[in-house]
């Protein structure tokens, strides 16, 4: 079995072996594991070998014996130089730079079981380099002639932003380390203390800032204009995709600690809508105060690879942008951001970045939103990445005491640009290093909470990852890159996304001048190291191998009995004789017992499958079953429930109602004892008015209907009396007929009134109407009327008792 055509392959595949750590300290009381793991033989001598034979473990399990081949092997003595020099490391330095042209984008990733070393091999330990730390050594000494220094070139932050797709944050590595670790002697910038300044806006309000002598490196399109007087400066933010500069206008604000890129990345966001003006409306930024970290006081130097080095573009200039990032549960957190404190949670609060094509990048996704770090030597660039993998994600499981919680991305990007006076276009690749986390059994791990929901996540990252890794490995039979399933999850899109020629890239999205300098982008070559512990687990160990390796075999025979039943049966008969041979080839032999061989593998997998089926069925009959009857007891205790609660009511009601019953009754009976009260009092009142009605009836006569009914006749038989008796009155001698006729008058009255008793309201009305008139000379006729009228009620009782009871000569 030969590794396939590799040039069809995204990947190089290696697998490094482990050592295992001392027997006598990690089983000192049980015996040792058996090595699961042999290596086969080189094809030829001084060659490394390719491939490695997985014998399962002597239990009851019938398992095929499975062979795996890699690019190489490396087994457990090799030590880390080695593996730098073998892996394939330096051509993949020499790609980025783009010695002839150029650059090509390369991947370097670690892929294993938890515990099996990837760290190890990539990153290093306290005393050992890993691949990362020798790869930027080459990487920086093979361009020292040409690198450009961002404390010594000012102008270097303005054209790298500029030329940055991903809408990042560029920050100087001396800035960056200072607001890290809080070295001020890394460089002659940094060492000072901030600057205050004012900036004055355009209509007379002014903001205070202390920009940071090193502000043109931040914020390299911002010009800071001298306006004369010391305490005032105008800024000019020279926009890079607008032709004219646009002035910033600051709004009034309180002195603020630093001038900081949130306030770059503002001003882009805005000239998106206007190209000419900028209008700074927001707060000036404070940044949150970073806890200093502890700087690493030694970096490790071993091994020493003083004397490699991969060839350069000789006419070039060359930057270096350092960035981190980490996958953590399916989302891209930036760890060269420090997180900052959650308002609420102890937990720091960290922003999830966005994997997407960019307004610069229309055909190619990145990581949006980035901070990168211009570092202009190795001990920056060192001295960032233990920054950043302080804030990655590590935590104590059974398997290993710092295992990785997260996929973990360390990018350089390596900016170049034809040099000499008139410098061009800043191109350029990235070389992007990955230490995947390790798929982990939660019952090895004995995770539990977070910690096992983060192995889950890794899992299923890890199963898509095998998923693409396998179909990659078949794209030698097929041209189609499309079939790798690569957009399930953020680390397959990560890895994979820019491992193909831009050949699926929408040309009607991308700008013609876009398309043509990146469609000239040559696809990524990777680098995939496979760390495997030949003493560690098993079947999780296959299952790596399984989906990494380059090919894969069956080739040691362990026939089972159904193999032979199969070859009896089917292969020697069928297949045979379809090709009308009496016996087969040495190698078709061979291919048909591997297929049975296979085919028995598959059918006890099968059988495995089905009786854990059968079993999980059962069990879901048992739940069921304790479901139902759970069920039907919680029916009855519901309904026993519901009765008592009825009954409970019914007494509280019965209760409630006897109370109100009594109450009621209570009242009732005050109310008729009261009601009888007011009735005797009216019988009282009654009997007392019906005594004095009588009495009064006793005493007054009484008032014939016809009378008061009839006052006008009986006015007139009284005038008429008058008249007479005037008349008999004038008659007389005239000193007797004054006399005589008032005489006369009022005895005519008075038999009038004797005559008609109480006499009509009329006729007492009118008598009141004589008498006032007679009392009360020169009163109106009206206040007479109103005083008769006001009297009425007592006149028609009193007066008639007085003219009764008085004689006549009285009146
Ligand atoms: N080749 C090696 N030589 C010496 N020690 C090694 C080697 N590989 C791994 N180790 C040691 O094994 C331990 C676990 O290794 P490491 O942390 O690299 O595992 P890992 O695969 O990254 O695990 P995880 O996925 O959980 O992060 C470490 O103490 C490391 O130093």
């Amino acid at each position: 079995m030969d590794p396939p055509q590799q040039k069809s392959q995204l990947f190089q595949v290696y697998l490094r072996l482990r050592p295992s750590p001392q027997a006598n300290l990690l089983y000192p009381t049980l015996a040792a594991p058996e090595r699961f793991l042999s290596v086969e033989e080189a094809q030829f001598e001084n060659e490394l070998p390719t491939h490695v034979t997985l014998n399962p473990p002597n239990d009851n399990r019938r398992r095929a014996v499975e062979k795996f081949a890699f690019t190489k092997v490396f087994e457990e003595d090799t030590s880390q130089l080695e593996i730098f020099e073998g892996t394939g490391v330096l051509p993949l330095v020499e790609g980025v730079l783009g010695a002839h042209g150029d650059g090509r984008d390369g991947l370097l990733a670690t892929l294993g079981v938890t515990g099996s070393g990837k760290s190890h091999t990539i990153l290093g330990s306290r005393s050992q380099r890993g691949l990362t730390q020798l790869a930027l050594e080459v990487l920086f000494r093979s361009i020292q002639p040409s690198i450009l220094d961002p404390s010594k070139n000012h102008s270097l932050h303005a054209t790298i932003a500029a030329s940055d797709a991903s809408e990042a944050q560029v920050m100087s590595a001396p800035m960056y380390l200072e607001t890290m670790y809080g070295d001020t002697t890394q460089s002659r910038a940094s060492s000072r203390a901030p600057t205050p300044m004012v900036v004055r806006s355009t209509s007379g309000a002014s903001a205070h800032f202390n920009l940071h002598p090193s502000s043109h490196e931040l914020y390299p399109s911002l010009q800071v204009h001298d306006t004369g007087s010391p305490k005032s400066i105008r800024i000019v933010v020279k926009e890079q995709r607008t032709v004219e500069p646009s002035i910033v206008t600051m709004p009034s604000a309180p002195t603020t600690p630093h001038f900081v890129p949130s306030f770059m990345r503002m001003t882009r966001a805005r000239s998106k809508k206007s190209s000419t003006k900028l209008s700074a409306q927001g707060e000036p930024y404070t940044p949150a105060p970073t806890p200093l970290r502890k700087k690493p006081s030694a970096i490790p130097r071993f091994p020493d690879i003083s004397n490699v080095h991969v060839n350069a573009d000789e006419h070039a200039e060359y930057a270096i942008l350092i960035s981190m990032y980490e996958v953590y549960n399916d989302r891209i957190f930036d760890l060269l951001t420090p997180a900052l404190p959650g308002k609420s949670t102890k937990d720091s609060r960290r922003r999830a970045l966005l994997f997407k094509p960019t307004e610069a990048s229309p055909d190619r996704k990145v990581v949006a939103g980035l901070r990168k770090i211009v570092c202009g030597s190795l001990k920056e660039a060192l001295l960032v990445l233990e920054a950043g993998l302080c804030e990655r994600r590590v935590a104590g499981t059974g398997s290993n005491s710092v295992s990785s919680r997260s996929h973990g991305f360390f990018c350089v990007e390596v900016k170049k640009r034809s040099g000499g006076r008139m410098p061009g276009r800043w191109g350029g690749s990235t070389m992007t290093i990955v230490d995947l986390a390790g798929s982990e059994r939660a019952r090895d791990a004995k995770t539990q909470g977070q910690t096992l929901q983060e192995a889950g996540k890794i899992n299923e990252s890890l199963m898509y990852l095998g998923q693409c890794l396998q179909m990659q490995s078949d794209m030698g039979s097929t041209t189609k890159p499309n079939l790798v399933p690569f957009r399930q999850c953020k680390l397959t899109e990560l890895l994979f996304s820019n491992s193909f020629p831009n050949s699926s890239s929408n040309p009607q999205a991308t700008p013609h001048h876009q398309l043509s300098h990146q469609g000239s982008r040559n696809p990524q070559r990777a680098i995939m190291i496979v760390t495997a512990d030949p003493l560690g687990d098993f079947n999780a160990t296959s299952q790596i191998l399984r989906y990494s390796a380059l090919a894969r075999e069956v080739t040691v025979p362990r026939i089972p009995s159904v193999t032979s039943t199969i070859l009896a049966s089917s292969v020697g008969s069928n297949y045979f004789h379809s090709r009308g041979r009496m016996s087969p080839t040495d190698t078709e032999r061979e291919t048909m017992e591997i297929a049975a061989l296979e085919i028995a593998r598959m059918s006890e997998e099968i059988d495995g499958l089905r009786s854990e089926l059968t079993a999980e069925q059962e069990r879901r009959f048992q739940v069921e079953a304790h479901l139902e009857s759970f069920q039907a007891s919680m029916d009855d205790r519901l309904m026993e429930r519901e009765s008592d609660v009825r009954e409970e009511c019914y007494v509280q009601l019965a209760a409630e109602l006897g109370k109100q019953m009594r109450q009621w009754k209570t009242s009732w009976e005050a109310e008729n004892e009261r009601n009888d009260e007011h009735l005797d009092k009216k019988i009282e009142i009654l009997t007392r008015i019906t005594d004095v009605e009588d009495e009064d009836k006793e005493n007054i006569p009484s008032v014939s209907l016809e009378d008061v009914m009839e006052p006008e006749t009986e006015n007139q038989k009284l005038r008429r009396e008058v008249e007479i008796l005037r008349r008999e009155l004038h008659n007389r001698s005239p000193t007797k007929q004054k006399s005589g006729a008032l005489r006369e008058k009022r005895s005519g009255v008075l038999r009038e009134i004797g005559g008609s008793g109480l006499g009509s309201g009329a006729g007492l009305s009118s008598l009141g109407h004589d008498m006032d008139r007679l009392r009360v000379s020169g009163e109106s006729d009206s206040s007479a009327n109103s005083l008769a009228s006001a009297k009425k009620l007592k006149v028609r009782k009193l007066p008639v008792r007085k003219w009764d009871m008085g004689c006549e000569d009285e009146l």
